[in-house]
């Protein structure tokens, strides 16, 4: 199976791999949503089965539920744990002061209540998400169905109105139908290329009616895991100031794809 892995895919996994790192018995752990996120469920599965982990897992999602429940992973609700030693997710971009976008698989609400929910942020990703200045990924924001077009206009007035030049605004769809949320909400991605301060629009963003929220996270994450096809990884940490460096192998097992197919 590793031999039709692509270095991104590669790197997402030895991220994932090392993140793992951080789980400890007894944990409630956010489950992120995403391409990277599924990584990290099937390693911290691997280790309920194999190792005896025990842990209890809040998913941000519906897929990531059923793939935790899947590889064997104690599934509960974000109220009955109440609060989570730690969160591991994927994002689609990160900046030198780890703020965020997310919300690429649509699944920012949940990712941001969880995330906010936990003693710890751990982001994990590929190198390529890293950027200078946020925006060139498409800032999704959440909102409700009633009225979306009343609530899109409002957000390209607010953008007009912070001096965000140049920007054009989509509903996220789903073939030919609007995309909904597993809190049946649709997605206005804003395509805006740079965002300067993304505190301020963050705020601002939430202040609109009919927006639930967006997909900015500012100060929220603790830690990225970068990896690299090489196998190389590097973990940044913010609290501590710290940058450090490993390399892990690439372990074929069968039990780790088993619901990727052949
Ligand atoms: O925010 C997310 C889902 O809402 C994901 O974490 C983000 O889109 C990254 O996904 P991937 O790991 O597949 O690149």
């Amino acid at each position: 199976m590793s031999g039709e892995l692509s270095p991104i895919d590669k790197a997402k996994f030895v991220a994932a791999k090392k993140a793992v790192e951080y789980v400890e018995d007894g944990m409630r752990v956010g489950l992120g949503t995403g391409s990277t996120a599924a990584w990290m469920v099937r390693c911290l599965g691997e280790m309920v089965r194999e190792d005896g982990l025990k842990i209890r897992g809040v998913p941000t999602s519906a897929r990531t539920a059923a793939l935790a429940r899947d590889v064997g992973i104690d599934v509960v609700s974000l109220d009955e744990a109440k609060w989570l030693d730690l969160t591991i997710d994927g994002a689609d971009e990160f900046d030198g002061e780890f703020n965020l976008i997310k919300g690429g698989g649509a699944a920012l609400l949940q990712e941001k209540i969880v995330a906010t929910a936990s003693d710890r942020m751990v982001v994990i990703s590929d190198v390529s998400k890293e950027v200078e200045t946020l925006g060139a990924f498409p800032l999704p924001v959440e909102v409700i169905p009633f009225g979306w077009q009343t609530t899109k206009a409002l957000i390209e007035e607010m953008l007009d109105s912070l001096d965000v030049l140049g920007q054009t605004t989509s509903l996220r769809m789903n073939g030919a139908a609007p995309l909904f949320t597993d809190e049946g909400n649709h997605i206005v991605d804003l395509h805006l290329n740079r965002i300067g301060n993304a505190r301020q629009v963050a705020m601002v963003l939430n202040q609109i009616p009919g927006v639930v929220e967006n997909g900015l996270f500012v100060d929220i994450c603790d830690t990225v895991v970068v990896g690299y096809g090489d196998g190389r990884v590097q973990v940044r940490d913010i609290n501590e100031n710290a940058v450090s460096e490993d390399r892990l192998e690439f372990v074929e097992s069968e039990n780790l794809f088993s619901d990727l197919g052949d």
